[in-house]
């Protein structure tokens, strides 16, 4: 009976048990690991985050991460460990060091670009450096400057609707003046730009006064698919959230899909020649299969419509709440096409103007519509960014947002000041603004993938706040409690959107006194 509790207590704790414990205890093991002994553990960041993905998760979740990761890299500096296995910058350099390194591209991290099953390539979704040249070789030649001025007519089409739509709307009040959220108006003009140039047909939202229910489901499922990216994290939960997915909603996504295959396939089947952004694709000819070209464009619908837009929205929202450059600003429009002729403002006539130029610089800084440029992977090799050496494979970003609003890099960073994108700025010493490091701010990103759409979108916003400030007098909504401040807004991926409440009214007739009167 002794001998007998002897041996059962040498056979101890059964192996099923052993492994049950490990397992649970696996999680503690690995974040020990990840804190002590990984190859990223001398990197500056807040341990939980080292740890674990999950904050980061949780933040993408919320709609907070850049704020989180900017309050962050304030606290630990501009190189921040965000994930065991993640390394982000806040710093100038890192734009040179990640987009255009000396040797070989760094890749974009497949975790954020995966396509899902089915889904043909597109621009935006090639990771393969020599696949992705392939396709941007066929589009180049619809984005040059010399393209641009072909698409200028479609372009002044949609700026000059957008501002009969307005007027039509201030008029319609009785006191004519009008209290609206103008931001939807900038997403109709741009979504409706853009369906023109890429499809050869408008979205028709300024000519309805809404959303084409494309882009309202576009919108509707941001917050749905800043929640799949998330789960990417997690394959054995992406596993089972595809599955459960019900057949009405994969429907859903089909449909949504294919009113881009039809419009592409109406636009290909044109007869006219029209110089529009499709025109040089179709020249290109076998370059690019239709399956790419209809996912292709279906990515540029959002990334050439929603970016421009949001830069505008937010552009507005400062200029209301600060009166005197919002006045300079209309000052110097006005006094430039004084003859009270519209059609003068040709995108050409628009290009130098000073004011203009540094309003919309201190937009796309404050406003960035990507504020956190997704990561790309280090070469196998390893490499150096901003004097930290990282191993091969791992996933590094560009925190734009935190960036663009570090006091170190901008004075008075957080403030709406046109002023430091001036050319004085830079050449005078006494300018507050002569220490500021201007290339910190990369909206459009640099190199290989840099924006293909930048002269489109500087046009664009160009236009658009131009005609606007020319038309009519802006203020900010009498009640403060519609102010609205930019910095609340969460990202799901794109920024949130919310009302950006504004006053207007039709520009008075004594706008010639007041020119003279004012000092700018
Ligand atoms: C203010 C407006 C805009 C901003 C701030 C902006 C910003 C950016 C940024 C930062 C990227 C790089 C993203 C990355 O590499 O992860 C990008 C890529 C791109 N943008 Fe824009 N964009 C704007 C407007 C436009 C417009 C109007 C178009 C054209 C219709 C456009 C077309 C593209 C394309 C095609 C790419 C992908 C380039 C490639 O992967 O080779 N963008 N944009």
């Amino acid at each position: 009976m002794e001998q007998k509790r002897c041996g059962s207590k040498r056979r101890g704790i059964p192996l099923s048990t052993v492994l049950l414990l490990l397992l649970a205890s696996y999680p503690f093991l690995r974040a020990i690991y990840n804190i002590y002994f990984h190859s990223l553990s001398s990197i500056p960041g807040p341990r939980i985050w080292s740890a674990t993905r999950l904050p980061f998760v949780r933040s993408l979740l919320q709609g907070t991460i850049v704020h989180d990761i900017q309050k962050l890299h304030r606290q630990y500096g501009p190189v921040l460990r965000i994930a065991p296995n993640e390394v982000t910058f806040a710093q100038p350099e890192a734009w040179d060091d990640i987009f255009r390194p000396p040797q070989g591209q760094f890749l974009k991290d497949p975790i954020w670009w995966r396509r899902g099953p089915g889904m043909p390539m597109s621009l935006i979704s090639a990771i393969d450096p020599d696949e992705h040249a392939r396709i941007r070789r066929a589009l180049a030649p619809g984005f040059t400057p010399r393209a641009l001025k072909g698409q200028e007519p479609f372009i002044q089409r949609y700026v000059s609707l957008l501002a009969d739509r307005l007027r039509e709307t201030v008029l319609a009040q009785p006191s004519s003046r009008a209290e609206m959220d103008i931001g939807p108006w900038f997403n109709f003009t741009t979504f409706d730009i853009f369906g023109d140039l890429g499809f050869g047909e408008p979205f028709d939202c300024l000519q309805n006064s809404r959303f084409h229910p494309w882009i309202a489901l576009l919108f509707n499922s941001v917050k749905a698919a800043a929640f799949v990216s998330a789960t990417r994290f997690y394959p054995a939960i992406e596993y089972i959230l595809m599955k459960c997915i019900p057949p009405s909603l994969k429907k859903m996504q089909q449909d949504h899909f294919q009113q881009i295959v039809d419009k592409v396939h109406r636009r290909l089947n044109y007869e006219m020649d029209r110089p529009d952004i499709m025109s040089h694709v179709i020249k290109a000819g076998e370059e690019l299969p239709i399956d790419e070209i209809n996912v292709t464009f279906m990515v540029l619908t959002t990334a050439g419509s929603e970016t421009t837009a949001t830069v505008l929205s937010g552009t507005m929202n400062y200029l209301i709440q600060h009166p005197d450059q919002l006045q300079r600003l209309t000052n110097e429009v006005r006094r430039r096409f004084k003859s009270g002729n519209e059609s003068d403002m040709t995108l050409d006539s628009l290009r130098n103007l000073p004011y203009l130029n540094a309003v919309l610089s201190e937009g796309l800084r404050l406003c960035t519509p990507i504020p956190w440029v997704l990561p790309r992977v280090v070469p196998p090799g390893g490499a150096t960014i901003c004097g930290v050496s990282l191993p091969g494979g791992t996933p590094v970003s560009i925190q734009a947002y935190a960036m663009n609003r570090d006091p170190a890099l901008f004075r008075h960073a957080d403030s709406f000041l046109p002023e430091r994108w001036l050319s004085e700025a830079a050449t005078d010493e006494e300018s507050p603004f002569f220490s500021d490091r201007r290339e910190a701010m990369q909206a459009f990103s640099l190199g290989a993938r840099s924006c293909m759409g930048q002269h489109l979108a500087w046009a664009e916003m160009r236009l658009i706040l131009a005609r606007l400030l020319w038309s009519f007098d802006f203020e900010a909504p009498k009640n403060k409690a519609k102010w609205l401040n930019w910095e609340d807004l969460r990202t799901f991926l794109l920024v949130e959107k919310r009302p950006i409440n504004v006053g207007l009214r039709l520009r008075s007739d004594n706008c010639e006194e007041r020119l003279s009167a004012s000092k700018c």
